[in-house]
């Protein structure tokens, strides 16, 4: 019996020979949950998870000194990327201890991320798995080395102390990791689903700062008792929650909702009611929902649909069907979809996307062959007319002159939930024309104590810009709730256009909607006809190739160059000469090094102290723009183009998940290709501030860098996770590949 076999009672095995135990690239819980703990399972037997039998010798040849011992393990060659065939595992046996080594070399400027801005000696060995941790190995350069502190991050908050890792997982393609990271961890980690206990929790919201507002409150609409006694009882099960739940009122006003903007609450959605499978009673349950991420966590509006697409790609068809029910009821109860739920949004609205939405989640459920789905359709369906009619064709937002419409929610006051001191700039010329300073002038004119029309006026622009989705934006400043908008009209035919066909394959070609009126397809896609008939006559510049805003009051269309000219080939009411025009003109205007920004620079103008950037102005580029942008030059057969687009955009995306510690944010500088992500606008970035490792994303980025991804081939995947410029991809193209890209 040697010394070695004295301290390990068994044989050792190697630790290759676990490779059937293991997925390199199984989630964070399979791959540090309870599940692979060695420390948690017994050392029996065979069916131990991969990392047992190494942890139980390991450890004790470690604690037995291992490198005094006789025998010596193996030598370095088998160690070797060659020899362990690309398989080589780390084992790291503190995590502690190396998390603060990593983090106190190579974070040099302090910030819980190894970035390419951090100046460490961008190396530090590791022992591997298969000497116990005695052969060193070198992990280099910023992206290893910023994916081993994620995994040790992640490591940590499963509460592993040590670990067995797998090289594959720091050497990974970063394209491939991207995607696996948005389909499996990403998605779980912005989903909420509503329960007994966790609501004081997902009631929770940093966005305001009144005392009031500590306190977790969920508001439940008048009519549905049901909820309001769910909600007593989550609240009496947990007192030290102190979960407030209270009614609203039936009819919700502007003076109410302003009433209660120091009070804020989470807004009750959609619940079904049955039985639960751990009691055998009927109990009720609340559809699942997905957050935006960062400051934004609750359901939104448009954000649900742009991540529903992501969504149904990644065949969570559960989640995308929990937003559109969330939305027929926000429909039925609150008059419209919000711009989120929560009580300060109740007056207003977002881009609507809900037959679009309903649609593809109807066909993800199997379509005509499943009779839910049918029914989901019918219902969204009977939501969106009651929307159409009594939010977008109705007073204030229908210009009856136009027949098109505007975003323009009613509401009063100064909108609570933006960013401290947004508005300061406005409210100082009113604080100093009354003498007082700008908190009580906030007050004053809150409560209504000071009357100040002007600043009403610009209240209800900013209103309106915040419905639009794009806030904010000097194309809108002080103008928003005046202009027919390319964006609100384009999605609105959408809308006529889906309502039209539903009929007539749903309904035989009538309807009676939840308002009792009646209408059939004919007058639906007169309706889109007209619709289309007046975005030429009002929005389009054949001069300029662009949509742009109509000014209802001016009576004039407006010039700025905006990004969202391209729904107009997204929603189908372009003609294709208009298309060609705008693909020949306007595109060569908004595409970037990164992708479409959000309007021209020549629009935005001059920034300035005084003129601060705006965030959806030049140099930003959002998602919902690129997606909508690909999908509306696809459908007009521009395909080469859109893949321009996409591969742009993912190389932007990629590039700073590469170099700045897996980071995928809400925005991009789409002009700069080293730290894209860095935007200084309004609130910053969401997504930007983690530490250690990104576990959410961004909602609709990550629904966009899915759907880019399925425009690129297997070279143009290569291009992205070499990080290959645009530039230098699209002129080292093969003669014949070059129309894939729309290039000469
Ligand atoms: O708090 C400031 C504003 O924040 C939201 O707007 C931004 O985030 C939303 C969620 O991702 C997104 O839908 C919107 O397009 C962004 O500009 C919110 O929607 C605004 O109402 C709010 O004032
Ligand atoms: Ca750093």
């Amino acid at each position: 019996m040697t010394e070695n076999s004295q301290i390990n009672p068994r044989p050792h095995r190697r630790n290759n020979s676990l490779d059937q135990f293991t997925d390199p690239f199984s989630t964070a819980e399979i791959y540090y949950g309870p599940e692979t703990d060695p420390t948690k399972k017994q050392t029996k037997g065979f069916n131990r998870t991969r990392t047992m039998s190494v942890f139980g010798n390991a450890s004790q040849f470690k604690i037995a000194d291992f490198t005094s011992l006789p025998v010596r393990r193996r030598g370095s060659e088998d160690d070797s990327y060659l020899s362990t065939k690309g398989k080589r595992r780390f084992f790291i046996e503190d995590v502690d201890a190396t998390l603060q080594k990593l983090l106190s070399c190579e974070d040099t400027d302090n910030n819980y991320q190894i970035t390419i801005e951090d100046a460490g000696p961008k190396m530090i060995r590791i022992g591997t798995a298969n000497s116990n941790g005695y052969n060193k190995i070198s992990i280099k350069g910023t992206y290893m080395l910023s994916n081993l502190l994620q995994e040790l991050t992640l490591a940590k908050s499963f509460g592993r102390k040590q670990v067995m890792l797998d090289e594959a997982r720091l050497n990974e393609n970063p394209v491939n990791r991207l995607e696996r990271l948005i389909a499996t961890q990403f998605w779980k980690s912005l989903t909420r689903r509503i329960d007994l206990y966790n609501v004081a929790k997902i009631a929770a919201d940093t966005k305001i700062d009144t005392p009031a507002a500590k306190v977790p409150r969920i508001y439940v609409p008048h009519n549905c008792p049901d909820q309001y006694e769910f909600y007593v009882q989550a609240s009496q099960m947990n007192p030290a929650s102190s979960l407030d739940v209270e009614y609203l009122p039936e009819d919700i006003t502007e003076e109410y909702v302003k009433s209660i903007n120091d009070r804020p609450g989470l807004l009750a959605l959609a619940m079904e009611k049955h039985m639960d499978p751990a009691t055998g009673e009927e109990a009720m349950f609340s559809y699942p929902y997905v957050v935006p991420g960062g400051r934004f966590n609750e359901l939104y509006g448009w954000d649900s649909y742009m991540m529903a697409l992501g969504l149904l790609d990644s065949a969570k068809t559960d989640l995308a069907r929990g937003m559109v029910e969330h939305f027929i009821f926000e429909i039925e109860h609150y008059g419209k979809i919000l711009n989120a739920n929560r009580s300060y949004y109740l007056c207003r609205s977002q881009p609507p996307f809900l037959t679009d939405m309903a649609l593809k989640v109807f066909e993800k459920m199997g379509g005509k062959s499943n009779p839910d789905a049918i029914s989901l359709l019918k219902r969204a369906f009977a939501a969106a007319v009651k929307e159409y009619k009594s939010v977008w064709m109705a007073a204030p937002r229908l210009d009856e002159a136009t027949g098109l419409s505007c975003y323009q929610p009613n509401g009063l006051g100064i909108p609570p939930e933006t960013e401290a001191g947004h508005f300061d700039a406005v409210l100082q010329v009113y604080a100093d024309k009354h003498k007082v300073p700008i908190e009580e002038f906030r007050n004053l004119y809150n409560n209504g104590t000071v009357v100040e029309p002007e600043l009403d006026e610009y209240f209800l622009h900013d209103r309106a810009v915040r419905e639009s989705g794009h806030d904010t934006t000097y194309r809108f400043d002080g103008v928003c709730a005046h202009l027919a908008t390319i964006d609100l009209n384009s999605l609105l035919y959408k809308y006529e256009v889906d309502i039209a066909e539903h009929i007539e394959l749903f309904h035989d070609g009538e309807f009676t909607d939840l308002l009792n009126e009646k209408t059939d397809t004919a007058y639906w896609r007169s309706r889109a006809a007209k619709r289309k008939q007046r975005i030429t006559k009002y929005l389009w510049d054949e001069e300029t190739g662009f949509f742009h805003d109509y000014h209802i009051k001016f009576k004039e269309r407006m010039t700025y160059e905006s990004a969202t000219t391209l729904w107009a080939l997204w929603a189908g009411v372009a003609t294709l000469e208009q298309a060609h025009s705008m693909v020949t003109k306007a595109l060569p205007k908004l595409e970037m090094l990164g992708g479409l920004v959000s309007c021209t620079e020549e629009s935005r103008g001059e920034v300035s102290i005084e003129r601060p950037t705006r965030q959806w102005d030049y140099p930003f580029g959002w998602a919902p723009h690129q997606i909508l942008a690909w999908e509306g030059l696809s459908k007009y057969d521009y395909v080469g183009e859109a893949r321009r687009l996409a591969y742009r955009w993912l190389y932007l995306m990629t590039k700073a998940f590469v170099d700045y510690n897996g980071i995928v944010v809400e925005k991009y500088d789409v002009t700069k290709g080293t730290d894209p992500h860095r935007v200084e606008a309004e609130y910053g970035n969401q997504g930007a501030d983690f530490k250690g490792v990104a576990t959410e994303g961004f909602g609709w980025v990550n629904t966009s860098y899915v759907l880019g991804l399925k425009f690129m081939d297997t070279s143009a995947r290569r291009g992205l996770a070499s990080c290959i410029s645009p530039d230098s991809f699209f002129s080292n193209l093969k003669p014949e590949h070059r129309g894939k890209y729309a290039m000469p």
